[in-house]
């Protein structure tokens, strides 16, 4: 089904992530109006829209790390704020901005995360993590040294370190080669297995297609239509949505993510 306009979206399963009628100005500028989302246990919602669309806005504020103009971002029943225990406790979160420490080497850092969230048996996580990311061959390299790819495969990993039943990413997929991108997609589809929630900015189609339950198109910071996205795709509204294959991070190929497994 593909809904036209950017009503509240029905569903039958209690919505673990909800924002009503949030929006955000910038001086006069109102970059995001008025949306109204939400994002069940086990569900995968993926926003796509050209740049500057207001993706990142609307992830930053479902995340708590901004605050709406208007509108209210609700987190199982609470009001979202990611400096609220509760809710650090259950929220994971990939964001558009790149933290590392330069000087530590990738097992360092892993080590540090890890080690910073209680993790029981931090060297053995490392492992594992440096294995699952195709990390091992770096693992004694500085941060710094890493290529942008494998930067963006850490982020995630040093997400995935916290208990979930929220996911929040932005462009995951971003400069990952193909081979990164499918074990992405499988990564997101075990969490959605697991019944975590995950709401994910993409450029890609590939990945909303092998993941997404339903796709978000923003455009000048509205919410233009919404639905699933074999039926966004029918229409050739996604592909037509999303900015020009070529670069690195932006669409695909077909088949780089899809495997033809349709959740
Ligand atoms: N701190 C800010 N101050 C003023 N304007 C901002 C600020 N942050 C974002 N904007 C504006 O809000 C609009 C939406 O930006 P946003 O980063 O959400 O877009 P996006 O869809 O994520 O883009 P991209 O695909 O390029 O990442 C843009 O016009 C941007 O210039």
């Amino acid at each position: 089904m593909v809904q036209n306009a950017a009503e509240p979206h029905a569903t039958t399963r209690p919505a673990l992530l909800q924002l009503t009628g949030v929006s955000r100005s910038y001086g006069d500028r109102e970059v995001l109006q008025p949306v109204y989302l939400s994002v069940a246990a086990g569900e995968c919602v993926a926003l796509v829209g050209h740049n500057g669309s207001g993706k990142s806005t609307l992830l930053r504020l479902a995340a708590g790390r901004d605050l709406p103009s208007r509108g209210t971002v609700r987190f199982d029943g609470l009001a979202m704020d990611e400096n609220d225990p509760r809710i650090r406790a259950r929220v994971a979160v990939v964001g558009d901005t790149v933290a590392c420490y330069p000087d530590l080497t990738v097992r360092e850092h892993l080590l540090l995360v890890a080690v910073a969230h209680g993790i029981a048996d931090a060297a053995a996580w490392v492992q594992q993590v440096l294995e699952d990311r195709m990390l091992d061959e770096r693992a004694d390299a500085l941060t710094s040294a890493l290529s942008s790819g494998q930067m963006q495969s850490l982020l995630l990993a040093c997400a995935l370190v916290r208990p979930r039943d929220l996911l929040l990413l932005d462009e995951p997929e971003q400069r990952l080669d193909p081979g990164a991108r499918r074990r992405l997609a499988d990564l997101l589809k075990a969490e959605l297995a697991d019944g975590v929630a995950v709401l994910l900015v993409t450029h890609h189609a590939d990945l909303a297609l092998a993941v997404a339950d339903r796709v978000v198109v923003l455009e000048e910071g509205r919410v233009v239509r919404q639905g699933v996205p074999e039926a966004m795709l029918a229409a050739e509204l996604l592909l037509a949505e999303l900015p020009a294959a070529g670069s690195a991070g932006s669409a695909g190929s077909a088949g780089d993510v899809h495997d033809g497994e349709d959740r």
